[in-house]
């Protein structure tokens, strides 16, 4: 046990360590400046400029994610992570659809052998790898991949149209990219089984009663409320939102003492650095806290 804690201990010392490396220079883009995007839109908004928006845009899909949209939002979510002056990423669709899963025009050819060997979905998952939260903003549909990458953000807003679900079963085939696994954790083992196994979807109410969606929002007013929030994460400081998200996803990944355990000694870490204390003293001295992130 004792090991278990000095390599929580280490991990959260490096993720300290890490962030501390980062360079302070931002690397302010859009979608206009220095990237061409084909299937995404990239800007930033809110009052300090420091919350992401990327929108799939590719409409005439209803979002479907293809190879190319996947790349490109890989490489968006990259560049927003290196980017010092992005607190937060608001990730969304169309007023029809967030995604409505993955190409089925671009998978129907594919093979065992060829998703065996090229690890078919492997590369599709920066949104589950980045460490600055991430809020799905979802109207419409998210079904199959698109449920999964709502799924793979840190918070998911679903406007009051929003419908969620895991039509592959009548595609003859199953979830692949969490949607057995994340959504089972989310609201349990007898409605995933239903969703999955009947492919029914379910609208943005039922979603926000399961725990899937935090929050329910007319839909033309959903991207202004992700951002808000995306501000409001903002106003912390980066570097202990990043240890703080990493302990809560700890939670889906290991059992309730390491859980604990590495909680413990992420809230341990943060003494060590400058934030706490800022944070702390501001309290005292009845003033707001200025983070310098590190
Ligand atoms: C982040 C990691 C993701 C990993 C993915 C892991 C594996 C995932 C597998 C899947 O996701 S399988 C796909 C699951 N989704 C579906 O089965 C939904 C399919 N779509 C529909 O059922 C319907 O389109 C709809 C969403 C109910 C909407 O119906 P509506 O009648 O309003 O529109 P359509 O005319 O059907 O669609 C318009 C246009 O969009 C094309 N399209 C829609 N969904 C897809 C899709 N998933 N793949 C490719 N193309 C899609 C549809 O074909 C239409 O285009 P045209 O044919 O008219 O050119």
């Amino acid at each position: 046990m004792a090991n278990i804690a000095k390599i929580f201990a280490t991990r959260a010392q490096g993720v300290l360590q890490a962030a501390a490396r980062q360079p302070q220079v931002a690397t302010r883009f859009s979608s206009s400046s220095t990237n061409n995007w084909e299937y995404i839109k990239t800007e930033v908004a809110g009052e300090g400029k420091n919350v992401a928006v990327i929108t799939l845009n590719r409409p005439k899909a209803l979002n479907a994610l293809c190879n190319g949209l996947m790349k490109e939002l890989s490489t968006a979510l990259q560049q927003f992570s290196k980017d010092q002056s992005i607190a937060a990423i608001v990730l969304t669709g169309s007023e029809k659809a967030f995604a409505a899963g993955a190409d089925i025009k671009e998978m129907v050819g594919n093979t065992y052998s060829q998703c065996i060997q090229g690890n078919f979905l492997n590369d599709w998952t920066e949104v589950a790898r980045t460490q600055k939260p991430i809020i799905a903003a979802v109207n419409g549909y998210a079904l199959g991949g698109g449920c999964e990458l709502a799924m793979m953000c840190d918070i998911i807003y679903a406007g009051d149209k929003a419908k969620f679900g895991q039509p592959e079963i009548a595609l003859g085939t199953i979830p692949g990219a969490g949607g057995t696994q994340r959504l089972t954790r989310v609201v349990g083992k007898s409605k995933a089984m239903e969703m999955c196994l009947t492919g029914n979807m379910i609208g943005a109410q039922e979603a926000e009663k399961l725990g899937l969606a935090s929050k329910v929002v007319p839909a033309d007013q959903l991207l202004g409320e992700a951002v808000k929030l995306g501000e409001k994460i903002g106003t912390h400081s980066n570097l202990i939102v990043q240890l703080c998200k990493e302990s809560v996803n700890t939670a889906y990944e290991t059992t309730l003492q390491e859980g604990l355990k590495f909680e413990r000694r992420t809230f341990h870490a943060t003494f060590s650095t400058a934030d706490r204390k800022e944070g702390m003293t501001a309290f005292a001295e009845k003033r707001p806290a200025k983070f310098t992130n590190e």
